[in-house]
This record gives C-alpha cells, structure tokens and sequence, in this order.
C-alpha cells in the first residue's frame, strides 16, 4: 500500500495496530507516523519499528493519509478539533475509541471529513485480531478497501452498521480480557493438580486456540463440538455440570450485557 499511515495515540491498541501493521510488511516503516505525548514512548517505537517519530499530532495530520486516532475515549474528541485545520482534504480519520460515534467524530473534526469507526481487538499483535469497520458517508469504496487490507493485515476485518458496534465491543473488542480470565483459571487448576505454571498456561492456550478453530473451520454448532468432548460417564461431562450450576454460560452473558450497557452509555455522553 502506498498510502502513508499516522498514529494519534499508541497505547495498548495503537501497538497492536501498528505492530501487526509493520509484522504483515503491508507498509514499510517509513511511510508511517505516530505521536503519544510521552517523547520517551515514541522514541522506543521508533527504536523498535523505526517508524518516523512526530513531535506533534499536527505533525501526523499533515503527513498522513490515513490516521488512527488511538487515545481514549474521553480526550478525542478535543484531540481530534485540535488537528482539524492541519488535516489534507482527504484524509481518512479512523477513530477506534469506543462509545464515541461517527457522528460525534464528525462534530469535532468537520462534516466533511472522511472517517471509520473501527473495533479493533488485541490480538491484532499476533495477527489474530478482529476489527469491525463502519464508514460514514464521504468514505469511498477505496478508501474502505484500504482500511479493510490494513486491518485484514493482522486478522479478520467486517464492515458492520453503526448499530451493530455495542456487540462488537462486547463479543471481540472487550472479549480477550474474558478469555484472559478464563485461561488464567484453568492454569490455576492444572497448578492445583501439580502443573508447572508455565506448562499449565502453554496447555490451557493452546485448548482455547484449537477450540476455537474447530468453531470457525468445522462450521459445527459449539454445542454439538462439547458433546463430542463428553464421553458418557466421563471426566469432561463432571466438569460441565459443576460450569452448569455455577451458572458459567449466564454469567458470560451477563457479563456482555453489561459491556454492551457501557459502550451504549459512552457513546451518549
Ligand atoms: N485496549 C483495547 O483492547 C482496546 C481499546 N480500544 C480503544 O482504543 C483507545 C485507546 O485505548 P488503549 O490503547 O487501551 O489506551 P492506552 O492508555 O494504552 O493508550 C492511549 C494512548 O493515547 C496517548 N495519548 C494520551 N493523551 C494524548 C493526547 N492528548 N494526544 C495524543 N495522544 C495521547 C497515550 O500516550 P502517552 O502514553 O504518551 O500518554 C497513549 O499512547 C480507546 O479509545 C479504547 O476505547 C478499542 C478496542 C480495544
Ligand atoms: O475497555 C475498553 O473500554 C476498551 C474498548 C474495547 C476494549 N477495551
């Protein structure tokens, strides 16, 4: 790709981005900027990835043609009306902040700006990410592509409506503290049963790499792949029961529900 790449912001996500980027040699180093205020942090990722070190977020938006804004949520908005007058006519703004809608981009950043609102996930470091993509209406079909083969990049990438972002964030934005959560416990059990700890992270990973995979390559029902792990009077179907009267399944939707809650508050605010 011959576009050049800026980075507003590069935190936990930005590097993600930036590092699956760089990782699927889609755009070479040089053709990128990134700006966080801390000197030190940009100084590192120009040391790591010997990518160009801006001094300014201005200095990003007047080189940049396509620009992710990667800060939190609260501040963007304000990051983004600073930029404004330094941005070229077609710059494509992708915004990544959860809660904050294309609209509320748009009002800090001009109407006639060209922006995405992007769901990103933490996998993308490992090329295992996966972004969902909304346009607002002065994205072209190229500009879209482009967007589309960064994120595809370093994962899978699916144009959803802006309403469809709130599972986004609860399903695959926000999921891989959950699954983080839930591989940390199992290790802790194989712990409990004598497993060195790393050992017991190495099995219980790879478990839900591969339980994953036979979801998206066999196509079968997940219910119907547990029933093939539950032999009859077996160690596994014990296992489930006791998830069963935990309430394991509810409290995974709860808990979505609530994140859903959240990022639908945020993008009132
Ligand atoms: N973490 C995740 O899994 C996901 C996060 N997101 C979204 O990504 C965004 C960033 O989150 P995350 O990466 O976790 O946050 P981090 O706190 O890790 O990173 C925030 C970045 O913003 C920079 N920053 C702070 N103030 C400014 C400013 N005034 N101008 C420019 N840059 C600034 C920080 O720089 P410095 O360190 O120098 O202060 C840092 O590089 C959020 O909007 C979040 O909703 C979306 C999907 C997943
Ligand atoms: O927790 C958050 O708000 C961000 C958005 C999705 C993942 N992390």
């Amino acid at each position: 790709m011959d576009r050049k790449i800026g980075f507003i912001g590069c935190g936990n996500m930005g590097k993600a981005i930036l590092g699956g980027l760089i990782n699927s040699g889609k755009v070479a180093a040089s053709q990128i900027w990134v700006y966080t205020p801390s000197a030190d942090k940009v100084t590192a990722l120009h040391q790591q990835w010997g990518i160009n070190a801006a001094e300014s977020a201005e200095e990003v938006a007047v080189q940049a043609d396509i620009i992710f804004a990667a800060v939190k949520p609260n501040i963007i908005l304000q990051v983004l009306s600073n930029i404004n007058s330094s941005l070229n006519k077609d710059a494509v703004l992708v915004s990544v902040a959860a809660g904050v809608t294309l609209d509320q981009l748009a009002t800090a950043v001009g109407h006639d700006r060209k922006i995405i609102r992007a769901m990103p996930n933490t996998p993308s470091l490992v090329n295992m990410g996966m972004t969902s993509v909304t346009s607002n209406a002065l994205i072209t079909e190229e500009d879209l592509q482009d967007v589309l083969e960064i994120f595809r990049s370093f994962g899978e990438a699916e144009v959803v409506s802006e309403a469809m972002i709130h599972p986004v964030v609860g399903v695959s934005g926000s999921s891989p503290a959950y699954v983080f959560m839930f591989i940390e416990a199992m290790a802790d059990a194989a712990v409990l049963g004598g497993m060195p700890r790393a050992q017991a992270y190495r099995f219980a990973a790879q478990a839900v790499m591969g339980s994953a995979k036979m979801v998206l390559e066999t196509g079968q029902h997940p219910g119907a792949l547990k029933d093939m792990v539950c032999s009859p009077g077996g160690t596994t179907i014990e296992a489930v029961k006791v998830l069963e009267e935990k309430g394991f399944r509810s409290a995974v939707i709860e808990a979505i529900q609530q994140c859903m809650e959240k990022s639908k508050a945020l993008s009132k605010s």
